[in-house]
């Protein structure tokens, strides 16, 4: 054995065993409930859409950020009812310490800015982009895992920053070709809901539950609504108020109704101020019943949803202002968006607009008999080093076998490496669209 067994001494040499054949069964190829694997394709269109989340963050000046998937369960204890909570896929580890999958990545963010603390200057606008995770019963069929882009701004108390994350993700839908008539925001203020409840006297910790009930309208009965309202103390005048409120879908009417005095009304004012001058305001509506269904958003809410109504929200966020302060953390303003990677390829596929992406290989280098796999390799590196892909074809293989790979690979060039060629320092060129062939000097190759 490698290690090198104990050997010498008297001991008798143990008879050889006669091998256990385990049974072997063949494992379950398929990848765990609710996950996914991505093969060439596939892969292919996730890095398609990556890349244009990274491109978008990258023209709005964002820093790129990563954090474990794993997490201490700690950061997503919130009280609140929220599903993401009964969903956590969540267990003890060997060091009997509580963690989960993380099942989105503001609190991550959250904890990182923590850390970081005084070291950072504000204001910090980070991106990331990162597969979360959920434990549901797999009854419903969905997916346990999904990726989410991520764009967060940390220390801005004005709704510019929400101004400037809706912009981004204008900016995002633009260049993959999705319209202002195929999807809208969304946009609304818990602030509003906040004014309803405080003008009734109902406790500020009632808040983020009322939130979370409200957020299932749509989803539930609106008699279970009611039910689970009033089970948490609100009244039935302020159950009414707060409904009447929630189906408002202009801000002078709200005015109307709520009185300009309050900061919703005129945060949201500026924020449809910002939206013209950034030039997406045929993108963004008025929608007081969005409030989202995270406990820790505090002011302005949106989520982009498809003009068809066929689809669950593309992408969502707001701010969250008090987040990094029940962290334990200073009271730092934050805003920030969740954009998933499911709900947006169905809105392409539905569109026409899925991208056609192929493998695409520059060359193939192939020698024309076995002695000749050296200097196949050689040509191969040549080509590499000039920044050229190059599939090199690795054992000797009949040329009807090189062709239908350089087919299937989409090379554009095939380049033979013949003893004869060789011997006078040239290889064959074949462009594989033409036919065209001609002998090139090596190092005239390019
Ligand atoms: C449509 C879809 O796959 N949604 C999805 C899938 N997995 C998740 C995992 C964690 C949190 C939210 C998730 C949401």
């Amino acid at each position: 054995t490698e290690n090198g067994g104990g050997g010498g001494g008297s001991r008798a040499i143990a008879p050889p065993q006669t091998p256990v054949v385990e049974e072997l069964q063949r494992i379950d190829v398929n990848p765990p409930k609710g996950t996914r694997d991505f093969p060439p394709e596939e892969m292919r269109l996730r890095n398609w859409l990556f890349q244009n989340f990274r491109e978008v963050s990258r023209l709005f000046g964002f820093e790129e950020v990563d954090f474990p998937v794993l997490e201490s369960e700690a950061l997503y204890i919130r009280k609140a009812g929220e599903e993401i909570r009964e969903q956590l896929y969540c267990f003890e580890d060997r060091g009997n310490r509580r963690v989960a999958l993380r099942p989105e990545l503001t609190p991550s963010l959250a904890r990182l800015v923590l850390q970081k603390g005084k070291s950072l200057s504000l204001p910090v606008k980070w991106y990331a982009v990162g597969q979360c995770w959920r434990y549901e019963r797999m009854t419903r069929g969905r997916r346990r895992e999904h990726y989410q882009w991520n764009m967060d701004i940390i220390g801005v108390p004005e709704v510019t920053a929400e101004a400037e994350l809706i912009s981004s993700i204008v900016t995002f839908f633009k260049r993959i070709g999705i319209t202002a008539s195929d999807v809208g925001f969304k946009v609304s203020s818990r602030k509003l809901l906040q004014e309803v409840l405080s003008h009734y006297s109902i406790h500020e910790d009632l808040f983020a539950k009322v939130c979370i009930i409200i957020d299932k309208i749509g989803k539930l009965p609106l008699d279970d609504i009611k039910k689970e309202l009033k089970a948490v103390g609100v009244s039935t005048e302020a159950v009414e108020q707060i409904l009447q409120v929630l189906s408002i879908k202009s801000l002078t009417t709200l005015e109307e109704i709520i009185g300009g005095a309050g900061e919703a009304i005129a945060e949201l004012k500026q924020l449809f101020s910002l939206a013209e001058k950034f030039g997406y305001s045929e993108w963004v509506q008025f929608d007081a019943s969005v409030v989202r269904g995270l406990a820790y958003y505090t002011g302005v809410v949106f989520e982009g949803f498809d003009r068809q109504g066929k689809l669950r929200a593309i992408c969502g966020g707001g701010r969250y202002d008090q987040l990094l302060s029940t962290f334990g953390g200073d009271d730092v303003p934050a805003c920030g968006f969740g954009f998933g990677d499911a709900v947006i390829v169905e809105l392409l596929k539905d569109k026409g607009l899925l991208p056609e992406l192929n493998l695409e290989v520059k060359n193939i280098v192939c020698a024309l008999d076995p002695n000749l796999q050296g200097a196949a390799a050689t040509v191969a590196t040549i080509l590499r080093d000039k920044g050229q892909s190059v599939d090199l074809v690795l054992e000797n293989k009949p040329l009807k076998w090189v062709f239908k790979r350089a087919a299937r690979i989409n090379a554009e060039r095939l380049i033979l490496v013949g003893s004869s060629e060789w011997q006078r320092g040239t290889v064959g060129v074949k462009i594989l669209a033409t036919g065209e062939q001609n002998e090139i000097k090596l190092d005239e190759l390019e």
